[in-house]
């Protein structure tokens, strides 16, 4: 490969002119090395084979006085085996010597160029930096081609100390002084990313049942880059969101484990959880845009299901003997947009399970992190679609807690069934609609995400592959969701 690939940028980058010359020339070799060794870098496996700088944004002058750290912000699109793949953000730091807490957060030395001989690092490590980040969100405005906006109702105290949050993501979190929450988004797309469209529109309606924006950001007049179909665009994009913190929660999965292990009912916590789910769904559609599914989309959503189930039983031959028979579920679905049946759509969470809900210290639940399914294109994540979907997810979810020791265990089943059962039982009593009456949808969207967890934990957690493959057998022999109490 030639040099010139790893330093191509576009003649339209929103970089300040004092950080642009070499800039990417310098951090190349760098990148090469350090992203795919980050959990949230999403194309693990296939080689880097180029990059191309999309906006570089001084957000503190780089190469300051010995010790005092610079803040360079970039939004770089990665090649990967000669296609772009993905649009990242990075917050790097720069100082002429990094401090021992910060070794872990190293990304190298950079030689050439404006950086050179500056020691390159993720900056979110740094709570020098962060303060700094949390102080520009405190003052809504523009930094080049970034934007601070900040809700009028809300006021953000002045120097909330930071920390970085060590939970398992899929981004990078900061949370201050245990009043707010800084989520940086890692993998950016254009248009309003629907966490932060959603919390905002809930808290705007009212409801309690989302950790509500104070501030964010976002990256304004990016170019297109050629032939990318999810590429920065038009569109602002968001970048980052700063939400309240709920000191003292916990979150449903490490909930439901420890009952599981303990050997106690969580049946009262999964129906107040159910009923809490109802809650957010008729905030949503009070909230925003809603429509109903006609017979061609239903197709259409039958379909991809197929396909994506054809997908991974390319890449997980233990999925191949169910094929047939899991393809039935996605059949029915198809049946019943042929008979004319309209299937009620609106905004949804998009991949709710345990681990997106979080009990605060007064036993309440919240959602949080309504991004959708990561590995889909934002515009098909924001669009409509049947609130069964959340629905089924969580069922799903369930059935992992109570499989996540032994997947054979013989309790596992009976455990499962009761907290499905609960869940379903107080969203109906709140949101008058019982998901047990809807077992064509529900049967399709389970199967369907028990099939996308397959792929996930082939793709990420093999050992935990059992789980969804005991859901997948089960569902092949098909039987709808069962109903315990009224
Ligand atoms: N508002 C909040 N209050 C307290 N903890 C939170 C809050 N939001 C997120 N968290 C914690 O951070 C973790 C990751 O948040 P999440 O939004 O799921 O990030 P990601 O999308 O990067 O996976 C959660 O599992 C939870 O432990
Ligand atoms: O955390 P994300 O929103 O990025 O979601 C991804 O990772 C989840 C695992 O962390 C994965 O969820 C699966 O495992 C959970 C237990 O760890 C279980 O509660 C979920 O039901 C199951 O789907 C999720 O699928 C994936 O998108």
């Amino acid at each position: 490969m030639s040099d010139s690939s790893w330093t191509r940028t576009s003649p339209t980058t929103g970089r300040s002119p004092a950080t642009a010359p070499g800039l990417l020339h310098s951090l190349s070799p760098l990148l090469l090395e350090w992203l795919p060794q980050q959990r949230w870098f999403a194309g693990k496996g296939r080689p880097i084979t180029g990059f191309d700088l999309v906006s570089a944004t001084e957000l503190l002058p780089m190469g300051g006085r010995l010790g005092t750290p610079g803040l360079l912000h970039l939004l770089l699109d990665v090649e990967q085996t000669g296609r772009r793949a993905d649009c990242y953000q990075l917050l790097l730091g720069t100082r002429t010597l990094l401090p021992p807490a910060l070794a872990p957060a190293a990304v190298g030395q950079a030689t050439g160029g404006p950086l050179d001989g500056l020691t390159i690092y993720d900056g979110l490590y740094d709570p020098r930096l962060t303060a700094v980040l949390l102080e520009r969100l405190r003052a809504p405005g523009r930094t080049g081609r970034l934007r601070f906006l900040t809700e009028p109702s809300a006021t953000v105290p002045a120097g909330l100390a930071p920390r970085l949050s060590t939970a398992e993501q899929s981004n990078t979190s900061v949370i201050y002084g245990d009043e707010y929450i800084l989520k940086v988004f890692r993998r950016v797309s254009p248009g309003a990313n629907p966490d932060l469209e959603l919390s905002l529109a809930l808290a705007r309606d009212g409801s309690r049942r989302v950790a509500a924006p104070a501030a964010w950001f976002e990256a304004l007049e990016l170019p297109e880059p050629a032939g990318a179909p999810d590429g920065i665009g038009a569109e602002p994009a968001t970048l980052g969101v700063l939400q309240r913190y709920l000191p003292g929660s916990a979150d449903g999965w490490e909930l439901a484990l420890r009952a599981m292990d303990d050997g106690t009912e969580f049946t009262a916590d999964a129906r107040a959880l159910g009923a809490a789910t109802a809650e957010v769904h008729a905030a949503l559609a009070r909230a925003l845009p809603t429509g109903s599914l006609d017979r061609r989309r239903i197709q259409l959503i039958a379909a991809t299901m197929a396909q994506r189930l054809d997908t991974a039983a390319a890449e997980v031959p233990e999925l191949r003997p169910y094929r047939t028979r899991l393809r039935a579920a996605f059949h029915d679905l198809s049946e019943l947009g042929g008979t004319g049946a309209r299937v009620a759509a609106q905004r949804i969470h998009g991949d709710l399970h345990l681990g997106q809900a979080l009990r605060t210290a007064d036993h309440d639940w919240l959602l949080i992190d309504f991004e959708g399914e990561p590995s889909r294109p934002l515009s098909e994540r924001r669009l409509p679609a049947p609130p069964v979907q959340d629905v089924a997810g969580m069922l799903r979810s369930f059935d992992y807690a109570a499989r996540h020791r032994d997947p054979a265990a013989p309790t596992a089943g009976a455990w499962a069934e009761r907290h499905r059962d609960a869940f379903c039982t107080g969203y109906a009593a709140t949101s008058g609609t019982d998901p047990r009456d809807q077992p064509v949808l529900i049967r399709a969207y389970e199967t369907d995400k028990a099939v996308y967890e397959v792929l996930y934990e082939a793709r990420h957690r093999p050992a935990w592959l059992p789980i969804p493959m005991s859901a997948i057998d089960r569902l092949a022999s098909n039987p709808p969701p069962r109903r315990i109490t009224p």
